[in-house]
């Protein structure tokens, strides 16, 4: 995974060099411009105001976006350059003194958007960042609170953090609409994230306790958590938000290695954690050293520590045994020696107080009871488990359905696991039918077909070892969802696979009613008016007249055939195979058919064309109608990205990796064809056998198996090219200033001209006067202003350290210093040296 430079060059990204571009003075613009496309507040407002607002993109933004004749005024503690619309004045936002002259510019109105992209310590004056990032926050509500209209939106930003739940909170009790949201501008590694409030009540009085920092980020006493109990039950285990620590806001995480073997809690720092560190601290760590030279402490081990990001079960458990030996080693409390003690004590208890025979057998009755039960419950998961393969291979038609006992009707006979007919009480097919979603209890799917009731029943043949596996495969579960909630990527990916299916939603988990009631999704939509017997989902497929795939009568009639009876649309397959191709694989070859498609559509009397037009025994335009050709991919989850289709209608595709331009300059030498494209979906990666695989195994293999995209020499440097012309171009501002000159210099010429058509046409004026005067007039334009003189201010005494303009100095200047007089000295020495 690339990692984004935090610092350096790492910081000039899209965003930076779009801004630059634009003429925005920060990449921040993008933030609201982007806030401001999904709320859209800035059209509606009339007054803004912008607190923490330099270098002033978001004014910039603000101005562009708000009616012409709007009220915006903007302050920071650092100066902010004039904005044409926008009043900017300095202060510190948190003294009275700011919100008097806040009140001074908005007079009697009232702002109809509050925006606060503050944050300490980023500006240049460091030394009033007094605040942390919570409390900022709470100051710009309060400044809110006075001077939102009724209604009115505060667009803020935030860490997570500790307190970040105690904001929501005080958000939600001031506002009707409050959400979260990250744009796409801002950087996954930094933790802020925008919270958009909407809908101010604008209570005639507001307990000062909401505004209160104090009270607000009260510390609630948390009761000492129960790992162990977390470890064993994690069904009963608890999201952890609390967020990003205080005044970390990076995503980068180490702690010492040391520092994993003493706690008690080794599953929190293996999921939150990114490295575990060998490296001496500045003032020593005694325990780390000892640590580091242990045996046990392997090249392995050290390998895992470094990346804990990238471990998979059986480096997970590798890192936790390690522990358990080291912690034994050192003399610390383990689980072995802690049961060691326990069956001393019960020994000594066994001695003092032999046990009642009554209550012996009693035990030894139950001992055998459970044993018995265990083995019912592996038997009936093993034959389910057998019968599900059945189910598959039949599926596969490698068997008669007659042969697993189910009866002729096949899978979707009474009973079957595919049987509609048990969902089919209160009518819930038809509903589903009708484009209801109809959800049955999880509860009652496994009553009907008991499938993979997981490994609890799995602890016989070797208890001990299957304990030590069902405790690390619940650790193991317990690290991913930790590793999840600290990766936003991560959590975006699983709900976009979650989502990937459209439709159906599958068995719901939760409830427990007990007569099979379906519960009805509240998204239904308004397609209920279709006669139910025409889209019964029991409709008998045979009689279909129209083909699944869309195709038209004539060309499902041609695939009718025989000879394709084995085969299948190809374009069918594929998509079908899209599901079992991972995403990149869809991806490149959804971009691989869309360029196709383009190409495809330039060359319409190519010859390639006029073939599968005979093959598929249809005029192009036909089949096109169909849905038989392939179909440009959209983005289900592009919520922010919404691709904008240009005037003629086509999305505007830009290629921005080397791997896209490769393949695009293959398909456009005619190197690749669509056949091609087809065939390289099915890959060795593509069939690989999944079923019954345990989830830490496919995350594994995921980040693996994927086929490695070829990369063209020319491509990359067609790539390097393109985004070398674009840091080339001068930026707005540059070309702005020189349009204007331009334009400028044409008004003088054509006031030239006039005044000495004039003086020509003037009847009492001699040919040698006019001559003269037209002359002088040339001459005068001609001459260049002298240049405004640069008066230079030495940076001491009340002009030490001053940010604006000198008391004083008019026109240009320039401050200097000590430091730059020297270091001119020495530029000029060093330049004197070199001749
Ligand atoms: C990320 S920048 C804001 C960028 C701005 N939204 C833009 O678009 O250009 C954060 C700003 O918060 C300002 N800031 C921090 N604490 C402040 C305070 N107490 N009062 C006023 N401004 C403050 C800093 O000076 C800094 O300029």
């Amino acid at each position: 995974m690339a990692i984004q430079k935090k610092h350096g060059k790492g910081r000039l990204d899209k965003w930076y060099k779009l801004a630059k571009e634009k003429g925005y003075r920060a990449r921040a613009a993008f933030k609201l411009i982007q806030l401001n496309k999904k709320y859209g507040f800035l059209e509606k407002s009339k007054v803004l105001l912008d607190l923490c607002a330099a270098p002033g993109s978001w004014c910039q933004v603000a101005a562009e976006t708000m009616p012409v004749s709007s009220l915006i005024v903007g302050v920071d503690l650092a100066p902010i350059k004039s904005i044409p619309r926008v009043i900017t004045f300095q202060s510190d936002i948190t003294t009275d003194k700011c919100r008097a002259t806040i009140r001074q510019h908005l007079k009697t109105w009232k702002a109809d958007t509050v925006l606060h992209d503050g944050a300490p310590n980023v500006g240049t004056a460091w030394v009033q960042d007094s605040f942390n990032q919570a409390e900022l926050v709470l100051q710009s509500m309060k400044l809110a609170t006075e001077f939102l209209v009724e209604g009115g939106t505060f667009v803020t930003k935030v860490f997570r953090s500790k307190d970040y739940n105690s904001l929501l909170w005080v958000f939600n009790q001031l506002f009707t609409k409050v959400e979260a949201t990250k744009p796409p501008s801002s950087r996954n590694v930094s933790a802020e994230i925008f919270v958009v409030c909407q809908g101010f009540k604008a209570p005639k009085r507001i307990d000062p306790k909401f505004l209160d920092p104090r009270s607000v980020f009260a510390e609630l006493s948390d009761p000492t958590p129960n790992n162990e109990a977390k470890v064993f039950n994690p069904e009963i285990k608890k999201r952890k938000r609390d967020g990003y620590e205080e005044g970390n806001y990076t995503q980068f995480k180490e702690v010492p290695a040391s520092e994993f073997i003493q706690t008690t809690d080794p599953i929190a720092i293996l999921g939150s954690l990114n490295r575990l560190s060998f490296a001496q601290p500045a003032n020593g760590d005694v325990a780390l050293a000892a640590l580091d030279k242990l045996p046990e402490t392997t090249t392995e081990i050290r390998d895992c520590c470094n990346d804990l990001r990238v471990l998979g079960r059986k480096e997970f458990r590798m890192l936790l045994k390690w522990r358990l030996k080291v912690r034994e080693k050192f003399g610390f409390a383990t689980k072995k020696s802690a049961k060691a003690a326990a069956e001393a004590a019960a020994e000594e208890v066994a001695e003092v107080e032999p046990m009642d025979e009554e209550l012996k057998i009693q035990e030894e009755l139950q001992a055998l009871k459970d044993k018995e039960n265990t083995r019912k419950k592996r038997e009936r998961r093993r034959e389910n488990e057998k019968k599900q393969k059945e189910v598959i291979r039949m599926q596969l038609h490698m068997t008669a359905p007659t042969e697993i006992g189910l009866e002729q009707a096949g899978p979707n006979g009474e009973g079957s696991m595919f049987g509609l007919k048990a969902v089919d009480k209160s009518g819930a097919v038809d509903k589903i039918a009708k484009g209801k979603m109809a959800i049955l209890k999880e509860s009652d799917a496994h009553k009907e077909f008991d499938f993979g009731s997981g490994g609890e029943s799995d602890a016989d043949s070797d208890p001990e070892e299957d304990e030590l596996d069902r405790e690390m495969d619940a650790m193991y579960e317990q690290y991913q969802e930790r590793k999840s909630e600290a990766d936003a990527k991560y959590r975006a990916k699983k709900a976009r696979k979650e989502h990937e299916d459209g439709d159906w939603e599958g068995f719901s988990a939760g409830g427990s009613d007990d007569d099979g009631e379906l519960e009805e999704d509240s998204s239904d939509d308004d397609s209920d008016e279709e006669a139910p017997s025409k889209r019964s989902l029991l409709t008998n497929l045979e009689r279909k007249e129209q083909k699944a795939g869309g195709l038209s009568k004539r060309a499902a009639q041609f695939f009718d055939q025989d000879i394709f009876k084995d085969i299948g649309g190809v374009i069918e397959e594929v998509e079908e195979d899209e599901g079992s191709l991972d995403e990149d694989d869809q991806e490149a070859l959804a971009a691989g058919l869309d360029e196709l498609e383009i190409i495809r559509e330039s060359k319409a009397d190519s010859e390639e064309e006029s073939e599968l037009a005979e093959e598929v025994g249809a005029e192009s335009d036909e089949s096109e109608e169909d849905g038989f050709e392939v179909v440009k991919r959209k983005d289900q989850d592009a919520n922010w990205e919404d691709e904008e289709p240009r005037k003629d209608g086509k999305l505007d595709i830009d290629i921005i990796t080397a791997e896209a331009m490769t393949l695009a300059q293959q398909i456009a030498s005619g190197e690749k064809s669509r056949y091609d494209l087809i065939d390289d979906g099915f890959n060795k990666y593509a069939f690989k056998d999944r079923d019954g695989l345990p989830e830490w195994f496919l995350d594994d293999e995921g980040r693996h198996d994927k086929p490695h995209k070829p990369i063209s020499a020319s491509a990359a440097a067609a790539i390097k090219e393109k985004l070398r012309a674009l840091n080339a171009r001068p930026i707005k501002k540059v070309r702005e200033a020189k349009d204007r000159k331009k334009f400028k210099a044409a008004q003088r010429l054509e006031k030239l001209r006039k005044k000495s058509a004039l003086l020509a046409d003037e009847e009492g004026m001699t040919e040698k006067e006019k001559a003269n005067s037209i002359s002088k007039l040339m001459s005068k334009a001609a001459k260049k202003k002298p240049r405004q003189e640069v008066k230079v201010v030495v940076a001491r005494g009340g002009n030490r350290g001053i940010a604006g303009r000198p008391r004083g100095v008019k026109g240009k200047y320039k401050i200097v210093d000590a430091r730059l007089k020297k270091d001119v000295r020495a530029d000029k020495r060093l330049a004197k040296k070199k001749k």
